[in-house]
């Protein structure tokens, strides 16, 4: 009896034993399948450490890919960063063929939906109908929309900027933030609601509050996750910023539609909320509530981007004053020829401004790789490589941008370089250096399918807003500063320091 019923217990034990085996099996056999596969390709090992990988990965990615680049060139390498897989790094040589396979081979929303651990912050990335309003509807109107743009740009300068008399310390980040986000609410959300508080708020703080859950869910062990992160208190204010979200736009949806219905003299609005709220019906993005998230995706898109590159801009000039006054002379020549008024013409005078513009954005981009899409089917490259389903794929753009084969003298900042270029004539040269372009040595914007829809948008803004500062104020480091303010790196991201001041002065008439 006893033995048997030890047979028995051991029989149970044994049958428990090969279905955890079996269970552990299914669970990890994919992910054991992808390592193997993984491990075809070449690594960049930066550190011997695994547990110090994430650590070095977070402070010195810049480095890391450089470095990478360096060594494998025009080769598919892997490396590892704060995630648990590693990411695979491709040339740009291949992204010519990468930009042909489709979205649903290599995806854009779901390598930003795993970058912002969508699983846990709940927000949505594939969302369509931005991108197409971006290029269906704002950039064609951009020509008529640019004098009510200036207008807004210089009362927003007025507000935020003390009266700057003397030389006078601006925390200069934080002006521009809240100007961006009174000037992009204006195109944005509308007369009605671009001084809103509320608006303001989301608008300048959104970003910031999905940075700060994504980096506090981050920190947690991957099978944590699911138990801790719905608790965050940084999660749950995403929540918060979606309802404020929702009853702010309500009222002036429902006003809009209550006037098309009844009114037959009513004029839509020249708006982003009104070419959304047009087009809404065709992405299944009626509901007031998918409004809010658009719009809420839009600042995240929009708003920090656009104040980060300004803000890089300003730090760089007020390290080198020598290019301040033949900046301000090149627009206050392209103002007079255009009378006085910030029109597309004028905005494209200023090409040594668009230069700077551009070779800041080259030294200090708003990432260090680009390109960044998920394999959700793994394919072949041309070279015959293998990149399998499951990884994250980027190209080095940094290190693409520091390369001298691609911009001689790469590690010398020259803010004529694109000027020069384009004085060189014709249409290619034209075309290839503009601050908006976008091809396989111009990553800053993206590349391909999804390449920035907004950066039309984007670089009136920032032109506009940069014209308006040179026009008016002389600028430059505090006294004991003698070099510009070092960028901070988050692994593949990076920003200028916000906490940082310059000095600025009224010019004199
Ligand atoms: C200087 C400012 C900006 C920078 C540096 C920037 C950069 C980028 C980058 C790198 C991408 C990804 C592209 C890719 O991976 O191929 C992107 C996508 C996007 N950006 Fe921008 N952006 C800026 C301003 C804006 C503005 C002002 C808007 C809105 C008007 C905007 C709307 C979008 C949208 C909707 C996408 C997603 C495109 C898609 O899904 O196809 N961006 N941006």
């Amino acid at each position: 009896m006893e033995l048997q019923s030890l047979t028995g217990a051991a029989h149970t034990l044994q049958t428990f034993g090969i279905a955890s085996v079996v269970f552990v099996l299914l669970w990890f056999l994919p992910r054991i399948r992808l390592e193997a596969r993984l491990r075809k390709l070449p690594a960049y090992v930066y550190e011997d450490s695994g547990k110090k990988t994430a650590t070095t990965y977070m402070t010195s990615a810049k480095r890391i890919y450089i470095a990478g680049y360096n060594k494998f060139k025009n080769h598919v390498f892997r490396i590892s960063t704060n995630e648990s897989i590693d990411t695979v790094v491709v040339p740009v040589k291949f992204l010519p063929e990468l930009r042909k396979l489709p979205d649903s081979v290599l995806s854009f929303p779901e390598a930003v939906a795993d970058l912002l651990h969508t699983k846990y912050t709940k927000i949505s990335t594939d969302e369509p109908i931005s991108a197409h309003v971006a290029k269906a509807d704002l950039t064609p109107a951009l020509a008529r929309l640019n004098p009510i743009i200036d207008e807004e740009v210089e009362q927003a300068m007025a507000e935020e900027m003390p009266p700057c008399e003397d030389w006078t310390e601006v925390y200069i980040y934080m002006k521009l933030v809240n100007a961006v986000a009174k000037v992009s609410g204006r195109v944005f959300v509308g007369p009605e609601l671009c001084r809103n508080k509320e608006y303001l708020d989301a608008a300048a703080n959104y970003t910031l509050d999905l940075i700060s859950a994504q980096r506090k869910i981050s920190e947690i062990k991957p099978w944590q996750r699911p138990f801790l992160a719905p608790r965050l208190k940084e999660v749950k204010q995403l929540r918060i910023r979606e309802e404020k979200a929702k009853e702010i736009l309500e009222p002036v949806v429902n006003a809009r539609r209550e006037a098309e219905k009844n009114d037959p003299t009513y004029k839509k609005p020249d708006d982003m909320l009104q070419w959304l709220m047009n087009r809404g019906s065709d992405y299944g993005r009626d509901s007031i509530e998918s409004l809010a998230k658009v719009q809420l995706g839009l600042i995240f898109a929009a708003i920090h981007t656009t104040t980060l590159t300004a803000t890089n801009i300003l730090y760089t000039m007020a390290e080198r004053t020598e290019y301040i006054q033949p900046i301000r002379e090149e627009i206050r020549q392209a103002m007079a020829d255009n009378d006085g008024v910030m029109t597309y013409r004028a905005l494209q005078q200023m090409e040594k401004l668009d230069s700077f513009m551009k070779e800041t954005m080259r030294f200090y981009p708003p990432g260090f790789t680009s390109f960044n899409r998920k394999v959700l089917r793994g394919f072949t490259l041309s070279n015959g490589q293998y990149i399998p389903a499951g990884v994250t794929i980027e190209v080095p753009s940094h290190a693409v941008y520091q390369d001298s084969s691609n911009y001689p003298d790469g590690d010398v900042f020259d803010g004529y370089r694109f000027y020069k270029l384009r004085q060189q004539g014709g249409a290619q040269n034209h075309a290839r250096n503009q601050f908006v372009t976008t091809n396989e040595t111009n990553l800053a914007f993206g590349y391909g399918r999804h390449a920035c829809p907004g950066r039309f948008f984007a670089s009136n803004e920032i032109k506009m807003m940069l014209a308006r500062t040179l026009l008016e104020y002389d600028f430059k480091l505090p006294e004991g500063v003698t070099e510009r303010y070092p960028n901070q790196e988050f692994g593949r991201s990076t920003s200028p320091d916000a906490a940082k001041p310059l000095l600025f002065k009224k010019v004199k008439a």
